[in-house]
């Protein structure tokens, strides 16, 4: 589903690469965690899947195809593909949880009874029924990222990236979190998600990936965090 060749990716200005010759391979279905100290290159690695930065040398392909040489009209189409998920939930203030969901599928030109079918069903599988008319200010954290979290689903997306997704929640809240990603994932969806929570890696033992410097220092299925602070 991704693959990293001997990526290396060093930004404008600087000398040190934020990723340096970094090759992997993520199968489809698979939930991997991307662990690392900050600055270790985690958001540098997400970014290279969404095509927001380019790689300096080497290839990402992404369902197969090389994302560095599509053509721009086509760079929607690949993050149409590809959920995100924040720390901060980046939900729209002045719209309902079923309106921030619904304007995922209005912006990709979906039809009306689509929208009105789908997001209902979405909002159950996170949990939030009953709270469609709610607005994001009148919701809890753990609520908020439900809401991001169903509006980087509802399109059913081969990749789901969520970038600290537990990062504002008690750890209670961040359990719950963590069971829907799980249930997301087996529906089939691949999810990467980067996070310095350590409670929640050791207890969801899934393949863990750290990077250190910008390399890959330890790949691991069924891993723990492992690495101190
Ligand atoms: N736009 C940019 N321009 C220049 N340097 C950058 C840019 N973005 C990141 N870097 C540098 O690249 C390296 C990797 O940063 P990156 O954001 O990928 O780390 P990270 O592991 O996600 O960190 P954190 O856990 O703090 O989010 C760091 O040295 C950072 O300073």
């Amino acid at each position: 589903m991704i693959r990293f060749e001997n990526v290396t990716k060093t930004y404008a200005g600087q000398s040190r690469a934020a990723l340096d010759d970094v090759s992997l391979e993520v199968e489809k279905g698979e939930f991997v965690f991307l662990v690392g100290a900050s600055g270790s290159g985690k958001s540098t690695f997400l970014r290279l899947v969404l095509r927001e930065a380019r790689p300096t040398h080497g290839k990402v392909y992404v369902a197969g195809k090389e994302i560095n040489r599509l053509a721009g009209w086509k760079v929607p189409g690949l993050r149409r593909q590809i959920g995100t998920v924040f720390q901060d939930f980046r939900l729209l203030p002045n719209k309902t949880v079923t309106e921030n969901v619904a304007f995922a599928l209005q912006v990709i030109g979906k039809p009306r009874s689509h929208i009105n079918k789908v997001v209902p069903e979405t909002l159950e599988l996170v949990g939030l029924e009953g709270k469609g008319n709610r607005m994001p200010d009148e919701l809890s954290g753990g609520e908020q990222q439900r809401v991001a979290i169903a509006r980087a689903f509802v399109n059913r997306p081969m990749i789901l990236i969520a970038d600290e997704p537990t990062g504002n929640l008690d750890p209670n809240t961040s359990v719950g979190i963590m069971k829907l990603l799980d249930r997301i994932n087996r529906t089939g969806t691949t999810v990467i998600m980067a996070t310095h929570d350590a409670g929640i890696v050791d207890q969801m033992r899934k393949r863990v990936i750290e990077l250190s410097g910008g390399h890959i220092v330890r790949d691991q299925s069924r891993g723990v965090y492992g690495y101190q602070h």
